[in-house]
C-alpha cells in the first residue's frame, strides 16, 4: 500500500470496514437535521435508474418520513426528478427505483428540447460542431439546472450523488451532477452503497447493474469501468487500502491528481493546491 493510498482514502473519507446499519442511520439522522437546520422544505433528486440515485434517494425518503412523523404536520417532501433526454433506453429500471422509494412526489421534466436548443446555439455562434462527448456535459449540467430550478422554487435543497469511488477520479460534470446541496452517500465506495442497498431491500437488479453515466448519443449506456479503464472492484479495493497491481494504483493515482481541480472551490490567488 502507497502512501498516497492512505492518503486520497482518508481524504474521501473512505472506512475499510462499515457497520450498513449504522451508517444508514447516520446518513438519513444527518439529512434530518441539515434539512431542519436551513428551513428548507426537503430534497429534490434525479432519478436515473441507477446505483447512486437509488440509494440517495432512498435515503432522503427516509429521512423525510421520519421528520414528519416527529412534526405531524407533513410538511417536509422528496421530489423524486425523472431527466430523461429524450426516450431512456433503461426507464424501467428507473420506474422500479422509484417504486422501490416511494417519493412524495414524482415529477418528468424532458431535457432534450433545451439540451438541443443549448447545443444550437453554441453551433449557430461558433459554426462548429459540438463534440458528442462534450454534449453529454451539456445534459449533466442542463439536469443540475433543472434541479436547482426546482429546489428554489418548491424550497427544496438539492442533493446529489457522489461518493468516494466518483470522487476519486473526478468522474463527473464539474457543476453538472457534481454540483449538490448536500451529498448524502459522500465517503462511501460503490460496494459500500450496494451493501446499503441490500439491506434496504433494494430489487438485486439495481444494485447488480452496470454503472453507468450514460451521457454519450453514439455510445449509449457506456459502462462507467469502460470509459475509465478501471473498474469499480479495483476502485473500491484502493479505497479500502487493499493491494492493488502497480499498473492500477498508479492509474488511478494519476486520475486522482489530475481532477484535483474538481474537488476544490474556484482557483484564487489565495490557493497553491496546484503548485
Ligand atoms: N486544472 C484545472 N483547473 C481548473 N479547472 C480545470 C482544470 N482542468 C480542467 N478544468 C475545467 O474543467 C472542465 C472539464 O471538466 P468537466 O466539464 O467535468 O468535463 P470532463 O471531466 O472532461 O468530462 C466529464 C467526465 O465525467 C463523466 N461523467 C459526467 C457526468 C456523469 C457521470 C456519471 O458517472 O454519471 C460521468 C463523463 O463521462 C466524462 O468522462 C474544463 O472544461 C475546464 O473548465
Ligand atoms: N436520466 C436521468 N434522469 C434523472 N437523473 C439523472 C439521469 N441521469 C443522471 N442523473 C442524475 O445524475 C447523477 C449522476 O449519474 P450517475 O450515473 O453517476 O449515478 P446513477 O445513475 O444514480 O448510478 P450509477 O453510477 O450506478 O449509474 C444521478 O445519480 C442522477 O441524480
Ligand atoms: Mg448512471
Amino acid at each position: 500500500m502507497s502512501s498516497i493510498q492512505e492518503k486520497i482514502a482518508r481524504r474521501l473519507q473512505v472506512r475499510s470496514r462499515i457497520d450498513v446499519e449504522t451508517e444508514i442511520d447516520r446518513r438519513v439522522k444527518f439529512m434530518e437535521d441539515y434539512l431542519v437546520r436551513t428551513g428548507a422544505k426537503g430534497f429534490v433528486l434525479g432519478m436515473s435508474g441507477g446505483q447512486d440515485s437509488t440509494l440517495a434517494g432512498k435515503l432522503a425518503q427516509l429521512a423525510i418520513d421520519a421528520i414528519n412523523e416527529a412534526a405531524p404536520s407533513g410538511k417536509y417532501s422528496f421530489l423524486a426528478v425523472r431527466l430523461p433526454y429524450g426516450t431512456q433506453r433503461d426507464e424501467d429500471d428507473a420506474q422500479d427505483a422509484i417504486r422501490f422509494i416511494r417519493p412524495s412526489r414524482i415529477l418528468t421534466v424532458d431535457i432534450k428540447p433545451a439540451v438541443d436548443a443549448s447545443v444550437k446555439a453554441f453551433e449557430q455562434a461558433t459554426g462548429e460542431t459540438l463534440s458528442d462527448f462534450l454534449r453529454g456535459n451539456v445534459k449533466a449540467r442542463e439536469r443540475m439546472k433543472v434541479q436547482y430550478d426546482l429546489g428554489a422554487h418548491y424550497r427544496l435543497l438539492v442533493l446529489g450523488t457522489d461518493h468516494a469511488a466518483e470522487a476519486i477520479t473526478g468522474f463527473y460534470t464539474k457543476h453538472g451532477d457534481g454540483a449538490c446541496d448536500l451529498a448524502p452517500i459522500y465517503g462511501l465506495n460503490k460496494r459500500q452503497g450496494r451493501e446499503l442497498l441490500k439491506r434496504l431491500d433494494c430489487p438485486k437488479h439495481l444494485y447488480e447493474k452496470k454503472p453507468t453515466a450514460d451521457l454519450e448519443d453514439e455510445k449509449p449506456g457506456l459502462p462507467d469501468e469502460d470509459a475509465l479503464g478501471l473498474t469499480y472492484e479495483q476502485l473500491d479495493d484502493f479505497l479500502e487500502l487493499k493491494t492493488v497491481p502497480d499498473d492500477v494504483r498508479e492509474k488511478i493515482e494519476q486520475r486522482y491528481a489530475a481532477s484535483e481541480h474538481k474537488r476544490q472551490g474556484p482557483v484564487t490567488l489565495y490557493d497553491d493546491w496546484w503548485r
